[in-house]
């Protein structure tokens, strides 16, 4: 029986200014997809781990089977199955949880199809299974959960993709904070129209950052991490944002912002060392407000998904 594995990062997506065409892609932590080959054509999802029987069995409704379902329609087969996933990510954590789920998905799927497309063109179908987790097709989780790296999407209609430069000594401190913050849900609190003043300010800040990037220039990072048209409205969700971001910034963050839509909290550094100590500082905050977190570090990853050897 034919049995292919991968895995697929976790990933920050809008990086603050960036919102829904900026994300990089986490080190260690994600998700492992398993496919099986079954006797009777179509696609089923056999079994799911680690999620507390939150997830959807239904292959019309988990975003693995959603992704692969766009990627066989696309060849024109249709062939037999079965789909064993092990979440590694928290649910609705604003890591890009099912985003790493469909990329999972479609590097084992491309494996064991005998790679039909290469990496990048397998972004379309998680862009399909996007829609359905989130009623958005986003790409700023699935492209660096895809690629790795800091990922830019410079435009939908038609896709175009751009891995950035990732400075040497860039490295990220995540806050995940004890409750399920719902990418539909803190999108529905977005407003439509933008003022003109907020495009500007937003627009010099995406310049700035992708120039700081490539200049590898931290201060020019730092002064650019700032969101004027997604945070205002999303922050009010999350609470100690405000606190929390003061106490990093005294710990020597470059930045701090809202990892894709929350409520987990992204902080960049020059350095782990850097890095350890804006934990500290922000799991104060947590414990005075009374809210339970989870920390992680990681350099940029660099890699994104990839098939999984025995
Ligand atoms: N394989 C999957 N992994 C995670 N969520 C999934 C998956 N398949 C479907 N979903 C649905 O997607 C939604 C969670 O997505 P989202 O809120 O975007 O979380 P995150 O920000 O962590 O990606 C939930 O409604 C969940 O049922
Ligand atoms: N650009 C999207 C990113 C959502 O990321 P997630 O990890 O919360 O799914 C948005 O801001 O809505």
């Amino acid at each position: 029986m034919k049995t292919v594995k991968a895995f697929a990062p976790a990933t920050v997506a809008n990086v603050s200014c960036g919102f829904d065409i900026l994300g990089f892609a986490i080190e260690g932590m994600g998700d492992i997809v398993q496919l099986n080959e079954k006797e009777s054509p179509g696609l089923e999802v056999s079994s799911i781990s680690g999620d507390d029987g939150k997830l959807p069995l239904d292959a019309a409704k988990n975003t693995c089977a959603v992704a692969i379902q766009a990627m066989v329609e696309d060849l024109g087969i249709n062939p037999g199955i079965s789909i064993q996933l092990e979440k590694g990510l928290p649910l609705g954590s604003g890591m890009g949880s099912s985003a790493a789920s469909a990329v999972a998905a479609l590097i084992a799927a491309n494996e064991f199809l005998s790679s039909p497309y290469e990496k990048k063109d397998l972004l379309p179908f998680a862009i399909a299974a996007e829609k359905i987790a989130c009623g958005a097709g986003h790409a700023d989780n699935v492209a660096p959960s895809l690629l790795g790296g800091f990922v830019l999407i410079r435009d939908y209609h038609p896709l175009d993709v751009i891995k950035l430069n990732v400075p040497q000594d860039l490295y990220c401190t995540l806050l995940h904070p004890h409750f399920e913050l719902k990418t539909a849900d803190s999108r529905s609190v977005l407003r439509e129209a933008i003022p003109l003043k907020h495009a500007t300010i937003q627009s010099g800040n995406v310049a700035g950052l992708i120039a700081g990037l490539y200049e590898e220039d931290y201060e020019l990072i730092s002064r650019s991490l700032r969101d004027v048209i997604a945070e205002p409205y999303r922050a009010v969700l999350i609470p100690g944002f405000y606190e929390v971001r003061e106490a990093v910034k005294g710990a020597g963050a470059l930045g701090m912002g809202i990892s894709g839509s929350g409520p987990t909290l992204f902080c960049l550094s020059k350095g782990k060392e850097k890095a350890i100590q804006i934990a500290k500082a922000a799991e104060e905050v947590y414990q005075s407000i009374g809210l339970g977190v989870d920390v992680y570090f990681s350099a940029i990853n660099t890699d994104g998904g990839y098939v999984l050897t025995e």
